[in-house]
Order: C-alpha cells, then sequence, then structure tokens
C-alpha cells in the first residue's frame, strides 16, 4: 500500500494529468461565467457553469476522485478503466469523461461484493462481466498518500469478531478508519469514497418500491437515505424534483444537524419538516376555528419523569397507543362503511316521461350497492359525485332506449330540458345524503363509546374503548386535540374529501421511523406518488414507548403491501469505538430484543466508557468543568453533557453556565444545531453525534424498557469518548448485567 505500491508512478501520473484537464476546465468555466448577459437561457447555463466551478474550485481540482475500477465486459472483452469521484468531470473539447459520478450506473461495481460475476445496470439493460480491480485512493493536496487495493467490503467482514488482528493489517484503519476517527465538529458528511456494498444496495434500491431499513445505531441509516436522495435525484431527472423530496426527522435540531450534507451532495432544496410540523398545517384547515394541538413534549414527560400516577399513564398509553395504531385506520375505514351502511336511506329513485308516463326507476339497493361496494374505494365525497355520474348514464340509457322503441326523436332543446330535470332529481335524492364533516366525523367516533366499541368490532377491549372515549371527551371539551389526532384526520380527511393530488412528494425519506406510528407512517405513504419511501429506524432506539412502532412487520404486513416494501438491515456500526458499543450492547441485552437489533461492534478502538460517582447531592461543578476542558485539551470540539429529563438538563445548565466558556443549552423547540459544548435532554440526542458524551446521573435510568432504550440512545452518541456519571451508593440497575471489564471507574 501506500507509496511502496508497484503502480503508485502510474497513478500519481494519471492523477497530474486529470488535475492539469481539470485546471484548464476551471479557466475556461471562470471567463464563461464572467460574461454579463440578458439571455435567461444563458443566465441558467451560466448558473449551473458557475455550481460546476465551485465544485472544481473547492474540491475537484484537490481530489478528483477517490476510487477506480476495472471492469472486463464479458459481451466485448473491453477493459474499461473508471476512476470515481464525487462528481462527474466530462473533458469539454473531447467530451470525455474523466471522472465518473459516484451515483452513475456503473460507479455501483465499486461499493457492491461481487468480482467475477459482477454487473451494473443501465436503464434496462444489464451490463455482465468481471471487476479486475477494486481500488481506492487516499489523496492531500493532489498528491496520492495512500492505494489500497481490494472490496472494503471483504476487509471489514474479516475483521468482525477479531478487530485486533484487523487493526494489524493496518488496512482499513488508513482508509476508512482514517475516516471515522476524524475529530471534526461530529456534523453528518458524506461517505462517497466508502459506502458499503449492503448500504449501496439501500441507495440504490428500486424508486418505486417502499424501502424500509432495520439499522443499529450509527449504521449510517440516516447517511445513506440521504445519499439515496443524492442518488435518484442525479438518474430520474425527468421524473423526480429535488423540491418534491421530503425528508421527515423527528426534531427541528436533528434537520439543522443534516442540512448542511446534502448540498455536498448536490441536494439544495429538498423539503424538510418534522412529521408533526409538516402535518399540522395539514390539519389546520379541518380543525374548528380556535382549537389548538396539544404540547408534543407532554406524554414524554408523563413517562420519564417521576410522580406520576400509574393509572393515569395507563390511560395515555393505551389512548395514543390507539390514535397511532392500524386498529385505529381500520376504524377510520369501518366508520366510512357504517355512515354508508346505516345512515344513508337508499330510497327508489323514479324519473316520469310525461309523454308516454313511462316511469324509469333504479332500485334503491342499486344505488346502495354502488355507494357502499362499488365505488367504496373513492373518498366519500367523490363517490357521491361517481355514483351521481353513473345513476345518470343509468337513467339516460333507460331513457334513449325507450325513446328509440317508441321513435321518439328529440331536439336539442327538449334533450338539454330533460337533461336538466334528471339534474334537478339527482340534486334532491343525493341531499339526503349525510354531508360528512372530517373534524365532527372524527370527534364522534372517539366520544362515542358504543360507536367506537362497534366500529373496533371487538379487537379493542372495552374497557379501553371507555378510558379512550373519556379521556379523549375531556381533551375535546377543552378545544384541543393531541399530536397524535392529527395523523388519523389526515386520514380521515383522505377518506371524506381526498388529499391534494398536486401536494405530492416525489420521494419521501422517514429517518428515526420508528418514533413515528404506523398509521403516521401510513399518511405519508398516501401522499408519496407510488410509495417511493425510504423509512429508516431502530426498534431498539424506540423511545416514544406510547406511540412509536413495535416491529417493521406492522409496516410491512399492514401498510406496504402493494407495491410489497423491501426490508434491509444494517448490523454494523460506524459511528462510536468498539469499547463504547460492547457497553451499550449490554445495557441493551436487558430487554430481549431480536438479535437482528444488536448491533456489531466498529472498526476502531478507544478508551473503555469510563464511570465515576460523586457523594454529594448537587452537580459537581467543578469536576465537570475539569473533564471538558481536559476533552477540549485533548482536541475535541464537540461535547454532550447529557441528562434524562429536559428538567434535569435546564438544571445542569444552570450550575455549570458560569464556568464553561459557550455552553449552550439545547431544549425541544431549539431549531439551532450550534456544535461545541451543549447540554441537553438524553431523548434530543436522537440521531445526533458528538466527540464526547457525559452522561449526568445514570442511576435514575430504571429497570424498564423505556429507560433502557433512553439510555441506549444516549450511550450510542459518542464518536470517541463516553463518560458516565452516578450519585455514589446509587447506580442505574440497567448495568447489573454489564461485565465490570467494558468500562472503567473513575474518581471525578
Ligand atoms: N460507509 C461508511 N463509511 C464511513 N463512515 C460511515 C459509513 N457509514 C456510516 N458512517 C458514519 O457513521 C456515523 C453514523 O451515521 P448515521 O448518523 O447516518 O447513522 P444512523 O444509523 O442514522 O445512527 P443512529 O440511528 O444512531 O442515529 C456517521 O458519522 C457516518 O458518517
Amino acid at each position: 500500500m501506500t507509496v511502496q505500491h508497484p503502480d503508485y508512478e502510474h497513478e500519481q501520473k494519471r492523477l497530474d494529468e486529470t488535475r492539469s484537464i481539470i485546471q484548464k476546465e476551471v479557466d475556461t468555466l471562470r471567463k464563461e461565467v464572467k460574461e454579463i448577459t440578458d439571455d435567461y437561457v444563458k443566465q441558467v447555463v451560466n448558473y449551473k457553469k458557475g455550481k460546476e466551478l465551485r465544485y472544481l474550485e473547492d474540491q475537484g481540482l484537490e481530489k478528483p476522485y477517490f476510487g477506480r475500477v476495472d471492469f472486463l465486459k464479458d459481451e466485448t472483452y473491453e477493459l474499461d478503466s473508471v476512476y470515481i469521484g464525487k462528481r462527474g468531470i466530462v473533458r469539454s473539447d473531447t467530451f470525455d469523461s474523466i471522472v465518473v459520478d459516484w451515483r452513475a450506473p456503473i460507479a455501483s461495481l465499486y461499493y457492491s461484493g461481487e468480482s467475477k460475476d459482477a454487473y451494473f445496470r443501465s436503464g434496462r439493460e444489464i451490463v455482465r462481466g468481471e471487476v479486475r480491480l477494486k481500488r481506492n485512493f487516499a489523496i492531500e493536496d493532489g498528491k496520492i498518500t495512500g492505494i489500497y487495493d481490494g472490496a472494503l467490503k471483504e476487509t471489514i467482514h474479516r475483521e468482525v469478531g477479531h478487530p485486533d488482528e484487523f487493526l494489524q493489517e493496518g488496512y482499513i484503519d488508513e482508509f476508512l478508519a482514517a475516516n471515522l476517527n476524524q475529530t471534526n465538529d461530529s456534523r453528518l458528511k458524506d461517505i462517497v469514497a466508502t459506502i458499503q456494498s449492503e448500504q449501496n444496495d439501500i441507495i440504490r434500491a428500486d424508486k418505486d418500491r417502499p424501502v424500509v431499513v432495520q439499522g443499529v445505531a450509527g449504521s449510517g441509516k440516516t447517511t445513506i437515505a440521504l445519499h439515496r436522495l443524492s442518488y435518484l435525484i442525479y438518474n430520474y431527472q425527468d421524473s423526480m424534483m429535488s423540491k418534491r423530496f421530503m425528508v421527515f426527522a423527528p426534531n427541528r435540531l436533528f434537520l439543522t444537524y443534516i442540512s448542511e450534507v446534502l448540498p455536498e451532495l448536490g441536494v439544495d432544496d429538498v423539503q424538510q419538516a418534522t412529521f408533526l410540523d409538516w402535518a399540522s398545517k395539514l390539519v389546520k384547515s379541518i380543525l374548528p376555528k380556535g382549537w389548538r394541538i396539544l404540547d408534543p413534549h407532554k406524554p414524554l414527560q408523563l413517562f420519564f419523569e417521576q410522580g406520576q400516577s400509574d393509572a393515569e399513564r395507563r390511560t395515555v398509553l393505551h389512548r395514543l397507543r390507539f390514535k397511532g395504531s392500524l386498529a385505529f385506520r381500520d376504524v377510520l375505514q369501518q366508520y366510512l362503511l357504517f355512515v354508508a351502511e346505516n345512515r344513508v336511506a337508499y330510497k327508489k329513485l323514479s324519473f316520469v316521461y310525461n309523454r308516454t308516463k313511462h316511469v324509469f326507476t333504479i332500485p334503491g339497493e342499486t344505488i346502495r350497492q354502488l355507494f357502499a361496494e362499488q365505488y367504496a374505494h373513492l373518498p366519500y365525497r367523490r363517490r357521491m359525485e361517481a355514483v351521481r355520474k353513473h345513476v345518470k348514464q343509468d337513467i339516460n340509457k333507460q331513457l334513449f332506449a325507450h325513446l328509440r322503441e317508441k321513435r321518439i326523436d328529440l331536439d336539442k332543446q327538449a334533450l338539454a330540458k330533460y337533461e336538466k330535470m334528471i339534474d334537478q332529481l339527482l340534486d334532491k335524492y343525493f341531499s339526503i345524503f349525510p354531508e360528512l364533516d372530517v373534524f365532527s366525523s372524527y370527534r364522534e367516533m372517539l366520544t362515542d363509546t358504543a360507536l367506537l366499541k362497534e366500529l373496533t368490532k371487538g379487537e379493542v377491549n372495552g374497557e379501553d374503548i371507555e378510558d379512550i372515549c373519556r379521556s379523549s371527551a375531556e381533551i375535546f371539551e377543552a378545544e384541543r386535540i393531541e399530536p397524535e389526532d392529527i395523523a388519523p384526520l389526515i386520514y380521515l380527511r383522505h377518506l371524506i374529501e381526498g388529499l391534494e393530488q398536486a401536494d405530492h412528494f416525489d420521494h419521501s425519506v422517514v429517518d428515526e421511523a420508528q418514533d413515528l406510528s404506523a398509521l403516521e407512517i401510513a399518511v405519508i405513504g398516501l401522499v408519496t406518488k407510488r410509495h417511493s419511501l425510504t423509512v429508516v429506524g431502530d426498534i431498539a432506539q424506540g423511545i416514544h414507548a406510547y406511540r412509536g412502532l413495535q416491529s417493521w412487520e406492522e409496516l410491512l404486513e399492514g401498510v406496504f403491501q402493494q407495491p410489497r416494501g423491501v426490508y434491509y438491515t444494517l448490523a454494523q456500526s460506524y459511528r462510536s469505538t468498539i469499547e463504547i458499543m460492547k457497553c451499550a450492547n449490554e445495557v441493551l441485552r436487558k430487554i430481549n430484543l431480536p438479535e437482528t437489533i444488536m448491533a456489531k461492534p466498529v472498526l476502531r478502538h478507544g478508551e473503555k466508557p469510563l464511570l465515576a460517582s460523586w457523594d454529594g447531592k448537587e452537580l459537581p461543578v467543578k469536576n465537570l468543568v475539569q473533564l471538558v476542558n481536559d476533552y477540549r485539551q485533548e482536541g475535541f470540539q464537540s461535547i454532550a453533557i447529557v441528562a434524562k429529563t429536559a428538567g434535569a438538563s435546564k438544571k445542569a445548565y444552570k450550575s455549570l453556565k458560569a464556568s464553561i466558556e459557550g455552553l449552550k443549552l439545547l431544549g425541544s423547540k431549539d431549531t439551532q444545531f450550534p456544535g461545541g459544548v451543549v447540554v441537553m435532554p438524553a431523548y434530543l440526542t436522537k440521531g445526533l453525534q458528538f466527540d464526547v458524551v457525559i452522561l449526568l446521573n445514570i442511576e435514575e435510568y430504571l429497570d424498564n424498557e423505556w429507560d433502557t432504550k433512553l439510555l441506549y440512545v444516549a450511550m450510542t452518541r459518542p464518536v470517541h469518548r463516553l463518560f458516565m456519571i452516578h450519585q455514589e451508593d446509587r447506580m442505574s440497575p440497567l448495568f447489573a448485567d454489564v461485565p465490570p471489564e467494558l468500562y472503567e471507574k473513575r474518581s471525578l
């Protein structure tokens, strides 16, 4: 490897040539973009050229590519040597491609594991052949500093279970691990040079099927979902627009955290929102005037903070779970059926043709059959229109047959007159159909115990239904709805009015999907064209006990059936060191989750997690300040001090702010991710990462599923160091079975 590599000179020469071509391109582009023009088309072209120029100047010149693949095509025996970079580069004089974009079909060979029977898809065609060489380059300032031959995947697989042996090879730790080891400000970055083959499969999965990914903490779910967007935009520009892409993320903080990587990947203008922010806007027009949505964080406090009665927790838990369940979706559908079968009087429709006194009739049962069955797939209001149209055609058919039989010719005027009469008749007939209002229907369903019992068809326990109706009625009484009402309200709107097609997304990414309910995800499916969704999450990190997904099956079986969703798992974790992941895994083992959900240790070693205790009840401010300073001295930039609850993090912030320069407190309303040293509650660390995490009062994490998951989330945030603090004589029961050799005790 590196400079002794036999091909070093050849590769350096190739790089020098590439760079000199790029330099020429840069010079030409500089001249071209300077040109001032009134021509709109030229302005657009120049804008694009400006973007290209910026890339070449900022990155392309310095490091035009990171990999090479040699591919021998079966059909022609031609050997292609392809250099792969973050963006494709084409010579403007000869139109030769000198660097291939990582998203291009042929670049897939660089990421996939196969070598002998390799193939890539180019449009509808499959090109088969053999990969003769896969090569990675480390390049700094235009100089090759490392050449690594072979597929990364194989090396990583060899490593699993034998980390020490692996590290001695000095291979991955220079290329991939060097990447992982960086102490930057820990925001997300692109991983185009080191995408692994199982990640590549997800990035390049079929665009018209829902993709569901269960990935362990730090397996790159967020990162690859964003790379998938970049891939889709590059390859399907004709049918997909980035401004019609949507990224749903767990909180606003997270959105700013990921926002920087998108432009890096060439994806500038995707929409991003939390489900709640997006859905609240949609639901506004349904709500009566003056009604408000309750604070979404209230239930979290109820579950994680002490002093709440068990009965209260139980009621809330059942109500919120029900509102997010597919059982409730079925109830909503049942309600529409119920209305169609029980609240519409399907009378016979008759029309008398005066001239012959002939009576045309459509039996009530025919209309019932049309409304309650044949057109049941349509939203209620559109269904009325469709049935009306159908009935009108039937009457017209009967009328014209009768006229033919009686040899009566009607002139235009007479025809128009009959048409008017029929319309009036139909107006009158359909006016007795109940006008369904979305919100009133919803409220009725959730407050009328007998009705809800009938609609659930015995699937939900009777006592729970009574609890749900009683507590929902109290909330409605105060002119409030809960955040968990929003998805079912949108779903009901879809059933009654239909949703605006024009607002639909070309593709949706749902990140941290385990914290959304199945019904919320079903709603996202409704507004995403062709079910083009990428849903990623980790059941082990589901901290929203009261509403999140319990398993992916719920989605795959209950939501993504047409077309069927494709399920992937990612077990390799890249964020934290082996030592941190091992310790976190042991905590997680307390709750018996399936093996697929346990993270495989990563590729890097580091210090063992540290555990310290202190005797006083007040926070050991002096020691913490010292700790933070020590970590800063070591060069770590992002440090999170994490308390279990929002209340505790506020308290910690108050005690520490005077002594730690630049300290920031992060709460659920914050939208900016500042980096540096922050204090925050554990649930907000979701999806984020830091160089160092200091966990306060870990004795407060109790022996239950939700605390275990919450602690696991917090423990898997650090890239490099984990420091845990507990009060002397009090320790979290979640550590009872963690082997002591997995962490190191230290005094504060
Ligand atoms: N193939 C890869 N090469 C280099 N780094 C990678 C790779 N895959 C993931 N990473 C890194 O691993 C870290 C975790 O990635 P990411 O946050 O996307 O994971 P996640 O699965 O969404 O995590 P979590 O569920 O814990 O929030 C990031 O720093 C990312 O850059």
